[in-house]
């Protein structure tokens, strides 16, 4: 259950005692306003407005409602529903992608609503898993663009280009370089999708305004030969830039953006492992960024961990005490451990290393020791030493850790589908916790490292499961439901965008982003936690994202990150209560209603 009421309704019940939204100006008339999927509204502007833009006669003369059109969509999306029943998955899911892609590219606002009203039923189509289906797809779907392009060939020109965007004022940005999608790999100029999906998601969870984002490719080619020899490929035909070439157009890119909006959010996503902490190293104390794999996946593993221990009935404490099995030693896996790591010596008061730990890493050649030659330098802090293992040596297989180890978490972030095999998750019944947790993390559906009915019916019906991607509960037979977790950062990275937007801190520092994963941490009542449901249903990601975003302003706050935002400064920030907060980050969300028009020549 959410906190408060589902923040729709509660929005809807504000709007009611509330006045008509303020004018939206418009430097259109006529076709070009009904051509602009912003200021657009269909059949909906009134007859004073259709006068007064140079609409008349360009509309069927009735008016039809907000609240009509709105049924309209849903009716047809129902009848696209029953129509497709019988079709394959993907036809299905890229029709229910496809008929939402338009309403968006005609009318943002009801499409908006449509999203922030249905979010549970239309995440899973504008964001993971089928945005994943999307990119694949990319070049034979693609209608209209979306967001910005910026290419290797655009070397040099960065920096007048940021101002073709049409919008004045930038405050949220997603960045691909399109190198690791999802588990899809390298997408090359098709990953556009994901920081689409990112963004509507920030809209729907954060209230970004939609004017006020910007899903931004990098180009800087492929390695993908399939795509590279496919002539409908829209990207640049070349092998990917690498080394100093391609940190010179990231350079570029950032000192860009940051002239034309100097306090602009950059979230880099999905990028391969080598960049995306060689570019979190770079720009984090330079430009206000985060890594949403490393930083918004760790504080959502995070906050799943500390949940597990509670869901055994134990103290917060005694997660320095459960061992935990990490397969997939990527950016992800890498920045979980590296978080847990943390938790781990705040709680110990600084005595725990990550090396001895209860924490075991694996990747595609098993247990990483430091006998491993050629060890990546990231996860050397994690690599065991084989003489502190009993029975277990370097590169020992995830069956071998798992039957030695016995776990209380087995989280997959390999990118792998069925990794965690019948094999695995049995051995997972000798594991010494009484709620053993499976956590397959990996995206899409089908790279997820197991799905939720083979954890249930192999591991046994007492384990806590959680995957990146949906499933649906599972009907454990005897009346009792295996409940399926969401473990995605897409719990965090709204309310880690919003937070620092509205702090107007120029940096997201650790303590920021602690703050969003411990709060996340404590959001599901102790009752929840025991009956195995760690994360919030998606019906509450608003209600969340206040929590969060009011998490990450006190932090900045008090490590003196914060400069306030428009009219409220940092002395106003410092003096607001808990409370406060969350109401002032609440009260900052966007939410999409139709304004009248006023044209302004
Ligand atoms: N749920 C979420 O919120 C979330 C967040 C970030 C990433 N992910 C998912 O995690 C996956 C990995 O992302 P990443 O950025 O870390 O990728 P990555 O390519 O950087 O790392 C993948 C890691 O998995 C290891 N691996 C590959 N095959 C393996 C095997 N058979 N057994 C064990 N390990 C194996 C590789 O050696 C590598 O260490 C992707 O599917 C991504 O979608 C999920
Ligand atoms: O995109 C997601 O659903 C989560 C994550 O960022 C991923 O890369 O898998
Ligand atoms: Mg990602």
């Amino acid at each position: 259950m959410c906190k408060v009421v589902r923040f729709a309704a509660a929005a809807r019940l504000r709007r009611l005692s509330t006045a008509i939204p303020g004018p939206c100006k418009v430097q259109k008339r006529g076709t070009d306003i009904l051509h602009d999927p912003w200021f657009n509204k269909d059949t909906g502007f009134p007859l004073t407005e259709r006068d007064r833009l140079g609409l008349r006669g360009l509309l069927p003369p009735r008016v039809i409602s907000f609240e009509h059109q709105y049924d309209r969509f849903m009716n047809s999306y129902r009848s696209l529903e029953k129509n497709t029943r019988g079709q394959s998955d993907k036809f299905v899911s890229l029709s229910k992608w496809r008929i939402l892609n338009r309403l968006h590219d005609r009318n943002e606002i009801l499409y908006y609503r449509v999203l922030i009203d249905n979010i549970k039923e239309f995440a899973p189509i504008i964001y993971t898993p089928t945005v994943g289906l999307v990119c694949e797809n990319y070049s034979g779907l693609f209608r209209r663009p979306r967001g910005m392009y910026f290419s290797a060939k655009d070397k040099g020109e960065m920096m007048s280009m940021i101002y073709n965007w049409p919008s004045d004022q930038v405050d949220m940005i997603v960045l691909t370089d399109g190198s690791r999608i999802l588990g899809l790999g390298d997408l090359g100029v098709q990953g556009i999708g994901i920081p689409i999906g990112k963004l509507d998601m920030y809209v729907a969870a954060a209230g970004i305004n939609p004017r006020k984002i910007l899903p931004v490719m990098l180009d800087v080619g492929t390695n993908n030969q399939k795509l590279l020899e496919d002539p409908l490929y829209l990207g640049v035909r070349q092998p990917r830039w690498e080394g100093e070439a391609y940190l010179s157009i990231v350079d570029e890119f950032m000192e860009a953006v940051h002239t034309r909006w100097p306090k602009a959010i950059v979230q880099f996503e999905d990028f391969q492992m080598k960049w995306a902490f060689e570019t979190l190293k770079r720009y984090r104390e330079r430009f206000c960024m985060f890594n949403d794999d490393i930083q918004g996946t760790a504080g959502v593993a995070l906050a799943g961990l500390l949940g597990t221990v509670r869901s055994q009935g134990r103290p917060l404490s005694d997660f320095l005490k459960q061992k935990i099995v990490v397969v997939g030693a990527g950016s992800a896996g890498l920045g979980v451990l590296s978080m847990a790591v943390q938790a781990v010596s705040r709680m110990s008061g600084g005595s725990e290393t990550a090396a001895n730990s209860q924490f075991f890493l694996i990747d595609k050649d098993g247990l990483v020791t430091t006998e491993r030659s050629n060890l990546d330098p990231a996860a050397v802090p994690f690599a065991k030493n084989p003489r502190d293992l009993e029975g277990l040596s370097e590169g020992a297989s995830v069956i071998e850790v798992v039957k030695k180890v016995k776990p209380h978490v087995l989280l997959g972030l390999s990118g792998v589908g069925g990794v965690f095999n019948a094999e695995v998750l049995k051995a997972m019944r000798e594991s010494v916790s009484t709620k053993p947790a499976i956590f397959a993390m990996s995206n899409p559906t089908m790279n997820a490292e197991c799905t939720a009915i083979e954890a249930f019916s192999h591991a046994g019906e007492n384990i806590v499961f959680a995957s990146g991607s949906p499933f649906e509960n599972v009907d454990l037979g005897n009346g009792e439901v295996g409940h399926v977790n969401q473990a995605n950062n897409m719990y965090l990275f709204p309310g880690i965008g919003l937070g620092t937007l509205l702090s107007g801190a120029r940096h997201i520092t650790d303590g920021m982003l602690r703050a969003a994963a411990e709060c996340l941490a404590s959001y599901m009542t102790d009752e929840d936690v025991q009956k195995g449901i760690l994360y919030p249903s998606i019906d509450c990601i608003r209600d969340v994202t206040a929590e969060v975003g009011a998490a990450v302003v006190h932090a900045a706050v008090a490590e003196k990150q914060a400069e306030g935002h428009g009219d409220v400064g940092f002395k106003e920030l410092a003096n607001m209560s808990k409370e406060e907060t969350v109401e002032y980050v609440r009260g900052n969300m966007w939410y999409p209603e139709y304004c009248p028009l006023v044209h302004e020549k």
